[in-house]
């Protein structure tokens, strides 16, 4: 048996991915089509010749160009659902899903709107799927902590639907510390926190977000090995970082693959997961993720049990979900590893 037979039986869980990010363009097509919404595109070819990014910033230009044809709950619907197929394909059991409320309350799409989309389809893929979920809402770092806190308002009412809250979009200066107040509410609202850091940004932000921001993981976060003291600190913690090796390459955080730090990371004892971020603009989704990173980086079957059972740790699930998901991947390492 091959590790790609090995990676594809995988019981995996998602914990890095934009629902935006999924929406593949032959759908932002038809969304264009059913909501008349001009495109800057002609064509889907089109649209997939200019997913060429030289930084994040030349990426986000474009992937919220993409999501304004999202108009209507059943558009949200469409794409959440689209993205749990993808997910049932792959075997993902569990995901947590980012959604940007700001990039679409920004353009008149009220924030009901959105995330009735979203979990109507969630609440289907659990029932059909099997694939349970939760939702994490980003605030957009590069417009302000009061319109941040905002969203955090409107958010409220919908306390029950959304685990936790994050800090996504342009990371260079727009420093976790912005957003230390509304991040102090939202605990005290009782959600948890995550915070995109040390992808393009400096360890330093990998520090305020802990700090400042409290969070319990570090999406991104492949810039900790710049500083000794910081991943020791990350080590004790078993601070996760969701890392997204095919963005990261997309994003030219990394030149190849063959350059990305992952390895090190996991040799390193650090809780590291593979994720997908925005698959439907970096070439793959979180099987195809694990595929080509493990043989780029010539990863082990150990290095993916690993991966997997980090995955299963930092997740938000309970006690139980926990235990039920490892039983799943000691079954698959019975048959795949030992
Ligand atoms: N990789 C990423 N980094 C920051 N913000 C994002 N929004 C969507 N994908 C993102
Ligand atoms: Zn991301």
């Amino acid at each position: 048996m091959s590790i790609e037979d090995a990676i594809r039986a995988l019981p995996k869980v998602e914990l890095h991915l934009h629902i935006e990010g999924s929406l593949e363009p032959e759908l932002m097509f038809a969304l264009a089509e059913r909501n008349q919404v001009e495109l800057p595109f002609a064509s889907v070819e089109e649209v997939r010749a200019a997913y060429d990014f030289s930084d994040l910033q030349s990426f986000l230009d474009i992937y919220y160009a993409g999501a304004q044809v999202l108009l209507e709950e059943q558009d949200f619907y469409d794409m959440t659902w689209a993205y749990l197929e993808r997910c049932r394909a792959d075997k993902v059991r569990h995901t947590e899903i980012f959604f940007d409320p700001q990039t679409h309350t920004d353009r008149g799409v009220p924030f009901d709107t959105v995330i009735r989309g979203i979990t109507r389809a969630l609440d289907d893929g659990r029932e059909q799927l099997g694939i349970s979920s939760e939702l994490i809402l980003c605030f957009l770092r590069h417009l302000s902590a009061e319109a941040a806190m905002a969203t955090l308002e409107q958010a409220l009412p919908w306390k029950e639907r959304i685990i936790g809250v994050g800090l996504d979009s342009s990371e260079k200066g727009h420093p976790p510390e912005k957003f230390q107040a509304v991040f102090d509410r939202a605990r005290a609202e009782g959600f948890l926190t995550v915070a995109h850091a040390g992808e393009e940004g400096p360890p330093e932000y990998i520090e305020q977000a802990l700090d400042l921001l409290k969070v319990k993981r570090i999406d991104h976060g492949v810039r900790c090995l710049e500083d000794p003291l910081l991943v020791r600190r990350l080590q004790k913690e078993r601070m996760p970082l969701t890392v997204c090796p095919l963005s990261n390459v997309k994003l030219c955080v990394f030149d190849t693959l063959e350059e990305h730090n992952l390895k090190t990371l996991l040799d390193a004892n650090l809780c590291a997961t593979i994720n997908s971020d925005d698959p439907a603009y970096f070439g793959g989704y979180i099987g195809q993720n694990f595929l080509e990173t493990a043989e780029a980086l010539k990863l082990g079957l150990d290095d993916i049990e690993t991966l997997a059972r980090n995955a299963v740790e930092a997740s938000f699930l309970d006690d139980d979900g926990k235990q039920d998901l490892m039983i799943q991947i000691d079954d698959w390492a019975e048959r795949y590893v030992h």
